[in-house]
């Protein structure tokens, strides 16, 4: 474990304080780490003189030592530094630096779940380089485990964090608690859940991660940020969307999606190859549904090179059947050739779906993701998360496209979506307040794309 560095004493040298790699770095400006607990929240006051360096000192916490349970800062995250270029002269004057200091964004709080996973794995590394929320936006990452098991795990993957050296983060925390590792976030990215075991029937799955889900709702709820946008990953993600959002009743439901941009992508690159273009050239991408096989890639409102997909693919029969199919089964297809379930094109697609939102809509174009129904305009069943065609302004909110035509062929299938969703419902109406288990009748039609 990598113990924190101090603070310098007053007569020490402000680039001692440099020994550390990340800070090696022409990196921006600094940040006083941000005390953990709300009652410390503001109590970092600009002062004037060296005095206040002892105060500063003693509101730092005090660094992780392999306690499982605890989430605090991590190793090198611990360090308070001076991160303004090297040579930078040690200033006494801490309203000064408090100045330069606002003059950089605020540190984004960003938790994960499943942090020691196949997906996290690759995601961690995107978020912390910049490449998600931008160049300029520094970055704090909460790391989420299940079990004390679990947490040497987060470890491991903290200190991958800190060889990293990623100028833009600020902060690594680690735990297994939700209600400690939510605090104050502003986005939360769920993607750890149970996987199907052999045996395992679906309403067990259903269950064991909606109990999950139901848990790290309540905990969001009581400590996150009150418009923390959370996007579900684990799978079941629609319906487990929907038990974290009904769990959440103090955070808008809107805030919360369910993943079908690997979807949207997939359906992408199918339409792509068909038509010999690029893929930059496929817009208006819409998965309408559950994450699972009766997902609806649209191809009736989606264009190539700006014209409808349908006037420069000509083969119905391959729109209507081997594209459907294919989309509906890529992830199975996939965990057959793999051995496992796509990990490094998913947190591709969390990293385009968070962009999504954060990030202006192309002029014209759409994104698809998993949201909450109430006041959609399509007539698709309210009080469940289905995938739909969303724009936005690019601060974190979105809108439904009402521009977009639903043919006979693509409402049969909406419905059936529609369907399984309101199934899927009823098996975990004990986890949103809504019934009991015993109702739970789900098909063999309710499958993830990972199982066939
Ligand atoms: N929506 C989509 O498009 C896709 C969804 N998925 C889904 O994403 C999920 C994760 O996939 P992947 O990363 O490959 O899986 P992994 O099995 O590699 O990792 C899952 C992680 O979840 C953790 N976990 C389990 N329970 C909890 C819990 N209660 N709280 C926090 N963490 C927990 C596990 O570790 P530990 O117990 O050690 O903490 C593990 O690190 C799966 O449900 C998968 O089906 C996958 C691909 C696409
Ligand atoms: O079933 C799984 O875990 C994999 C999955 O969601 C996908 O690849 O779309």
């Amino acid at each position: 474990m990598a113990a924190a560095a101090t603070a310098p004493s007053s007569s020490s040298s402000p680039l001692q304080l440099h020994k550390h790699a990340a800070a090696r770095r022409s990196a921006p400006a600094l940040l006083l780490r941000r005390p953990r607990s709300r009652s410390h929240r503001n109590q970092l006051v600009c002062s004037l003189d060296a005095t206040n360096r002892q105060a500063v000192q003693e509101e730092r916490p005090a660094a992780v030592n392999g306690v499982a349970g605890r989430t605090d800062c991590y190793g090198v995250f611990c360090t308070t530094y001076d991160l303004r270029a090297v040579g930078a002269r040690w200033r006494t004057d801490w309203c000064k630096r408090d100045e330069e200091t606002k003059a950089w964004k605020k540190v984004v709080s960003v938790a994960v779940s499943g942090a020691a996973g196949m997906i996290s794995n690759h995601l961690l590394f995107k978020l912390a380089s910049g490449q998600v929320f931008g160049p300029d936006q520094p970055i704090a990452l909460k790391l989420l485990g299940s079990s004390q098991r679990s947490f040497q795990k987060l470890e491991g993957v903290a200190m991958e964090l800190e060889d990293s050296l990623y100028p833009l983060l600020r902060e690594v925390s680690i735990g297994i608690d939700p209600y400690e590792v939510f605090q104050d976030v502003e986005w939360a990215l769920l993607i750890g859940a149970k996987p199907r075991g052999p045996g395992m029937e679906r309403a067990d799955l259903l269950n064991i991660n909606g109990q999950i889900f139901a848990q790290q709702g309540k905990a969001l709820n009581a400590v996150a940020s009150r418009n923390v946008k959370v996007l579900v990953v684990g799978n079941p993600c629609n319906t487990n969307a929907l038990i974290c959002l009904k769990n959440a009743p103090e955070i808008p439901s809107k805030n919360f999606h369910a993943l079908t941009r690997l979807d949207e992508n997939r359906a992408k690159c199918q339409l792509a190859l068909k038509a010999s273009v690029f893929y930059d050239k496929i817009s208006n991408m819409t998965i309408w549904g559950n994450h699972s096989t009766t997902q609806v890639p649209d191809f009736v409102n989606a264009r190539i090179d700006g014209k409808p997909a349908r006037q420069v693919i000509r083969d119905t029969k391959w729109l209507h059947e081997e594209f459907t199919k294919t989309v509906q089964k890529r992830g199975g297809e996939l965990i057959q050739k793999r051995g496992r379930s796509s990990a490094p094109s998913t947190a591709v697609s969390i990293v385009d779906a968070i962009q999504s939102l954060v990030n202006p809509t192309p002029e014209g174009d759409w994104f698809s993701s998993g949201v909450y129904t109430n006041g959609n305009p399509y007539g698709i069943e309210e009080d469940i998360v289905f995938s739909m065609p969303c724009r936005s302004k690019g601060d974190g909110d979105y809108e439904l496209v009402t521009d977009v035509t639903i043919d006979d062929f693509l409402w049969e299938r909406i419905k059936k979506s529609e369907a399984e969703l309101l199934a899927e419902k009823r098996c975990v109406g004990h986890l949103i307040g809504e019934g009991e288990e015993e109702l739970c009748e789900v098909t063999e039609d309710t499958m993830l794309p990972g199982e066939q």
